[in-house]
């Protein structure tokens, strides 16, 4: 190979390498974004907005402000704003070379307002926070050693261990896992009404707080639905007529029904690893 494709190959190579090496930068700045309520900062200027507006709309040290143009240079290339070009005279260009632009939410960031139906700031925050950061950062000790999970070897128990200990996680997981069910739901409720045909009862088994079942027994209220999950979950959860909730531990037995719901619940008795034995008839 000549000399000179074999520089571009290993330069190549080199982005390649730091691509993949600094791709948490977008996930920190996403992070830190939905921390400092950009997102809605935008939205409630009702239009674009300057990074001078957009700067006063936040509580940040002054002293800092300038940083945010690069955290918004970051979330512009990740497609979670749109930015224009502001028309400014040549000497104005050149004293705010940084502030000549303005910025608009895309469909993405829509995702991450505070007023938004299908609201993912939880699941963002709860998937980013460093409790379940740190089982990624002992995956190769985790090869190596006899721990069920990787979350055993970050935290020496299983996620859902952790979560019945700390409700702030619990919380903000339950939240998450809501969130998450709110926009999947609609789509099974407007476009797969035929998987409920014919059923009488539902059990959602690792139902969470109930956002799907709640939905559903909505939708049909001659199915009687029942959510299922560890009992400190639906401690303080009500139903309504055809819904209720039952505690309990699915390893052990489930609520019976003829139809089952499992929505992401993928793991054996120590963690997070297997699946369950799910009944050939589970929805
Ligand atoms: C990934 S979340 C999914 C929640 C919900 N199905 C959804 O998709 O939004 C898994 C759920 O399973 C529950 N869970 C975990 N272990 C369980 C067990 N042994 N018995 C019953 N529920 C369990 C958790 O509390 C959690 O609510």
């Amino acid at each position: 190979m000549a000399n000179q494709e074999k520089t571009a190959e290993l330069l190549q190579a080199q982005a390649r390498l730091w691509n993949q090496t600094f791709n948490f930068i977008n996930s920190a700045s996403l992070k830190c974004a939905v921390q400092l309520g950009i997102p809605n900062a935008i939205h409630d200027h009702g239009k674009p907005i300057s990074l001078s507006e957009l700067v006063t709309s936040l509580h940040i040290n002054p002293a800092k402000a300038h940083c945010i143009y690069r955290l918004m240079r970051v979330l512009v290339n990740s497609g979670f704003f749109l930015q224009e070009k502001i028309e400014l005279a040549c000497e104005e260009v050149e004293q705010q070379e940084e502030g000549n632009c303005k910025y608009s939410l895309t469909p993405a960031s829509r995702l991450l307002l505070k007023e938004e139906p299908f609201d993912a700031r939880d699941f963002l925050l709860v998937q980013l926070d460093p409790i379940l950061q740190k089982p990624w950062n002992v995956l190769s000790d985790w090869f190596q050693n006899d721990d069920p999970t990787t979350f055993h070897t970050a935290h020496d128990m299983s996620f859902y261990d952790l979560n019945a200990k700390e409700p702030r996680l619990a919380n903000l997981f339950n939240e998450a896992m809501a969130g998450d069910s709110r926009l999947i739901t609609q789509v099974l409720i407007n476009q797969c009404k035929y998987v409920f045909e014919g059923l009488s009862s539902l059990v959602d088994v690792g139902g969470g707080t109930g956002t799907v079942a709640r939905a559903i027994a909505n939708a049909f209220p001659d199915l009687k639905c029942t959510v299922f999950d560890l009992p400190h979950v639906i401690a303080n959860m009500h139903g309504s007529d055809n819904l209720k909730f039952v505690g309990g531990d699915m390893f052990e037995a489930i609520p019976a029904a003829n139809g089952i719901l499992l929505k992401i619940e993928m793991r054996d008795r120590q963690g997070d690893g297997g699946s369950p034995s799910v009944p050939p008839f589970a929805l």
